[in-house]
């Protein structure tokens, strides 16, 4: 299995100067998992670039959700787009590689939840998938600064991981241009993505402060839960977006 990956992946500061490309993940945590198929086909059929999927242990958060045969359970149903795996489970490594063999594109872990994050790292890359770092609100960046070069997303958590429908910790715009400055000052080609209280009405501050990969939940699968819903919100978050400078 190839991952598949949005056009474009690469993006270093060349191409955040010419052209912004930024990509929109609904996270399935909001989905009613009674119909999860029908739900993610229509939320792709409505212009979501991504699928973010969380896995959550009830230990390393508090909170249980699904694993890897939900992941091949999409796959086997047709799902196509990335399929982006944050795993908010300790420990870890044992988990990734039955994620990898299931259809997971991307897959991130907290740097708290491993011994060695190195090791981590290159365990993804090893199964094919892109890597990623999550850090908690309060979570240092230095964590990821001698792994950047094994890193290809760096995911900002903008609330207490564990639970959908939380409000945005306004401090993480500060963190998003430290982690902005971070990566273009590295060189390497790397995302930098926000998940937590991301909506319509703060998605351009996110952007401007530096990310390009967003994760919605509640703000985009919520009621009524159709096509065309979930188009108007996209559509409306894609036009905050065409504003930022
Ligand atoms: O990982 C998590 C929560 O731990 C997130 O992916 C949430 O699912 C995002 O939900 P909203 O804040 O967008 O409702």
């Amino acid at each position: 299995f190839v991952p598949p990956v949005p056009r474009s992946y690469t993006r270093g500061r060349m191409a955040m100067a010419a052209k912004k490309d930024f990509w929109i993940a609904p996270s399935i945590l909001s989905a009613d998992f009674a119909k999860l198929g029908q739900e993610v086909d229509n939320v792709l059929a409505a212009g979501a670039d991504i699928v973010h999927f969380d896995v959550m242990d009830n230990h390393y958060v508090p909170n249980l959700t699904i694993g890897p045969m939900v992941c091949k359970a999409l796959r086997d149903h047709g799902v196509t787009a990335p399929i982006d795996v944050h795993l908010m489970v300790s420990p870890v490594d044992r988990i990734i590689p039955d994620f990898a063999d299931a259809g997971a594109s991307f897959i991130t872990f907290h740097p708290e939840a491993t011994n060695h994050i190195d090791r981590t790292l290159q365990l993804i890359k090893s199964k094919g998938c892109k890597s990623g770092l999550v850090f908690n609100p309060a979570t240092p960046l230095s964590l990821a600064q001698h792994v950047l070069d094994k890193v290809d997303i760096i995911l900002l958590m903008s609330v207490n991981p564990g639970f959908g429908g939380q409000s945005f910790i306004p401090e993480t715009l500060k963190k998003l241009k430290e982690a902005r400055k971070m990566i273009d000052e590295s060189g390497y080609d790397i995302r930098l993505e926000v998940d937590g209280g991301v909506g319509v009405a703060n998605i351009k501050d996110i952007a401007e402060a530096g990310a390009d990969f967003f994760v919605a939940g509640s703000a985009i699968l919520k009621n009524p839960r159709t096509q065309d819903a979930y188009k108007a919100t996209i559509d409306a978050m894609r036009a905050e977006l065409a504003k930022v400078q």
